[in-house]
């Protein structure tokens, strides 16, 4: 059970300390965001960048941008260990997944909630991460949607068909109230932002979350 708090609830300002008020999570989860295919705009390469530079955990990167093709790869060799691209986005996903572990990262796929996973099922083989989100991608603070608890349980049967070591995470809306619901679903990897940075310790937020996660375990 993997907890990765996601830095856009953090303090932009001071992103390094930022970073080491979390350093007990397993990722520090990096959401970008392109304006085009979010209706928000947060941070690209170059911070991707020095965030690698400093962090005391590996980067789990969640591009919520048109033409991942194009891009995703150059957030490989920024320093990203994880890479995620949105499968509504992406003109090659196959190819794109296959790509990023060329490159060395892991490579993940990301779908929104109004996005079916059975189309996608057959590309299990090349990925090492899936991301049912919880709320639809854009801003933080989104209140959770567990309605895509049946997708999540979907996409671990998958998992556990195929076979291989695939990650299933969630990302929005994910607490302490509603981590439960989502681990018991299948979910392995776990983001959260404001539960982690809106609490005064970050790090206790972390540990509870995972011995909530682990508690519930599927
Ligand atoms: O990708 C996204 C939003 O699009 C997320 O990573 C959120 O940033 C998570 O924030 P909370 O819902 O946990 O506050
Ligand atoms: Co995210």
């Amino acid at each position: 059970m993997q907890i990765s708090p996601s830095i856009l609830s953090a303090d932009f300002a001071n992103l390094e300390s930022e970073l080491r008020r979390i350093a007990n999570a397993d990722w520090a989860h990096v959401d970008v965001m392109d304006g085009h295919f979010v209706p928000n705009l947060t941070l690209g390469l170059p911070v991707v960048e020095a965030l690698a530079r400093v962090s005391p955990i590996p980067l789990d990167c969640h591009l919520m941008i048109e033409d991942p093709d194009r891009w995703a790869p150059q957030y490989a060799e920024a320093g990203g260990s994880s890479v995620t691209f949105h499968v509504e986005a992406a003109r090659d996903p196959r190819s794109l997944a296959r790509t990023l572990r060329g490159l060395g990262a892991r490579s993940g796929m990301a779908i929104k909630p109004g996005t079916a996973w059975a189309p996608y099922e057959d590309l299990l083989p090349e990925l090492d991460m899936v991301l049912v989100m919880t709320v639809e991608p854009g801003f933080g603070g989104q209140s959770f949607m567990a309605d895509q608890m049946p997708k999540v349980a979907q996409v671990r049967e998958s998992v556990r068909r195929h076979g291989g070591e695939v990650w299933v995470q969630v990302d929005g809306g994910v607490s302490a109230t509603t981590i439960e619901q989502c681990a018991e679903a299948g979910a392995d990897v776990f983001v959260a932002g404001s539960a982690v940075y809106g609490a005064e310790d970050a790090a206790a937020a972390v540990d509870e979350l995972r011995e909530l996660a682990a508690a519930h375990r599927h």
